[in-house]
This record gives structure tokens, sequence and C-alpha cells, in this order.
């Protein structure tokens, strides 16, 4: 089974820098025991570093200080913004059990000393940070009412997002006016790196 290709994407060296190494443990965990402990689908496990990992990582400059990720599963992007960001705090929300324990473990063996794992559902977190991410848990309309309001006021949504994001745009204009998001704009990152680029929905919160 293929994990981190012998030829790495510059991006990726930039990315990472001196913690390629944990980024390339964590993908051959999620590898060897993804699909077993049902966290990625078997479709995914040959494209887990160029669609997964790196679609992740291309977004790691954009976050600073306490970010939440709201429904991490596997640790995506919460694990490898962690990874390519010491620098930030990372608390990674997630209400699956058997995900919990999987983020926790993989916490310890990575020796990662910026993240900490909460089982909760984000609409019961009740705490604010700086940002908050989530990457393929919901569309706009829902994901803004449960990300939103643990962003602290002047902080910033930073929501990983497919092809589809002008659609869900519009289809959440009465939510981003109820949370009073501003500044709403999209992102395309690693277009000519990545085989698919990363597209990032940002907006402020106040
Ligand atoms: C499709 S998975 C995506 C996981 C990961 N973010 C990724 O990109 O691979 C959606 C995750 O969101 C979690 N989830 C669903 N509703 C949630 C909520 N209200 N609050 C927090 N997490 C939630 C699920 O348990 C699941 O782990």
């Amino acid at each position: 089974m293929p994990t981190t290709p012998e030829i790495e994407p510059a991006a990726a060296v930039d990315l990472f820098g001196p913690r390629l190494d944990l980024a390339r443990r964590y993908t051959d965990a999620l590898v060897a025991e993804g699909e077993t402990r049902g966290l990625i689908g078997p479709l995914e496990l040959p494209r887990i570093w160029t669609r997964h990992i790196l679609n992740s990582a291309i977004a790691a400059p954009l976050f600073d200080g306490s970010v939440a990720d709201v429904g991490s599963g596997a640790g995506l992007p919460g694990l490898v913004l962690a990874i390519a960001r010491p620098d930030v705090q990372l608390t990674l929300i997630e209400p699956m059990e058997r995900r919990v324990t999987w983020l926790n473990e993989q916490v310890e063996s990575l020796g990662l000393d910026n993240v900490r794992v909460m089982r909760a559902r984000g609409e019961d977190v009740g705490l604010e940070f700086d940002a908050v991410t989530a990457r393929a848990v919901s569309a706009l309309r829902t994901l803004v009412p449960i990300t939103a309001p643990l962003v602290k006021d002047g902080g910033e949504l930073i929501l990983l997002k497919g092809h589809n994001v002008p659609a869900e745009i519009d289809a959440a204009q009465k939510m981003f006016k109820k949370h009073k998001l501003s500044d709403v704009r999209v992102e395309v990152l690693g277009e000519g790196v990545l085989d698919e680029p990363t597209r990032v929905f940002r907006a402020r919160v106040r």
C-alpha cells in the first residue's frame, strides 16, 4: 500500500519543515488502521497523503493562537495542523468515542503537546477560540450555527470546503447575518501544487 510518496511535493517539505517525519508517522498509522477502525473509507487509503494530509496542511499558515477543529474525525485537519504548527494550540472536538480514542492515541504516540481532545458536539462546547475550523462535517447553512458561537469576538472561521462552496454560501446567507459574519471570502490554496486545490471559506465573526 503506498503511503507517503518517495518524491515529496516541495509544498510538503515547506509546510511541515522538521516535523515532516511526524506527518509521515501519522499518515502511516492512518493507512495501517484507518479502515479497520472505521476512520477512513478504503477508496481514500491510496490518496490519504495527497488528498487529505496535504490538503489540510496547505491551510496551516492561516492559523494563529487557539484553534478548535469541530468534527475532527481521524484528525483532519486538526492533527495535521498541530503537526505543522507547534506554536498553535489545537482543541479537537469530536463526539464519537472510537474516534476520540484514536485521536488521543495519536496525540500521545506523536508526542504532540499542543493538542487537547474533547468528546463533544460542537454546539455543546461553550468555549471560545481565536479561530474555528472544520472539514467535511456539513454544509455552511448547518455548520455556521455550530462553529460561529465558538469564535471569539473578532476571531475567524476558517472552514475547509469542496467545489460546492459557492452554492453553500448562497444557501447560508441568513445564517451569516444571524451569526454576525463579515468579510466573507473563499481562498483557493495549492493550485498547481496539489492534486486538488483546497478551498477555504473564511469569515470574521463579531
Ligand atoms: C465525514 S467526518 C469528517 C472527519 C474529518 N473532519 C475529515 O475531514 O476527514 C464528520 C465528522 O464530524 C463529526 N460530527 C458530526 N456532527 C458533529 C457536531 N455537531 N459536532 C462535532 N462533530 C460532529 C462526526 O462524528 C465525524 O467524525
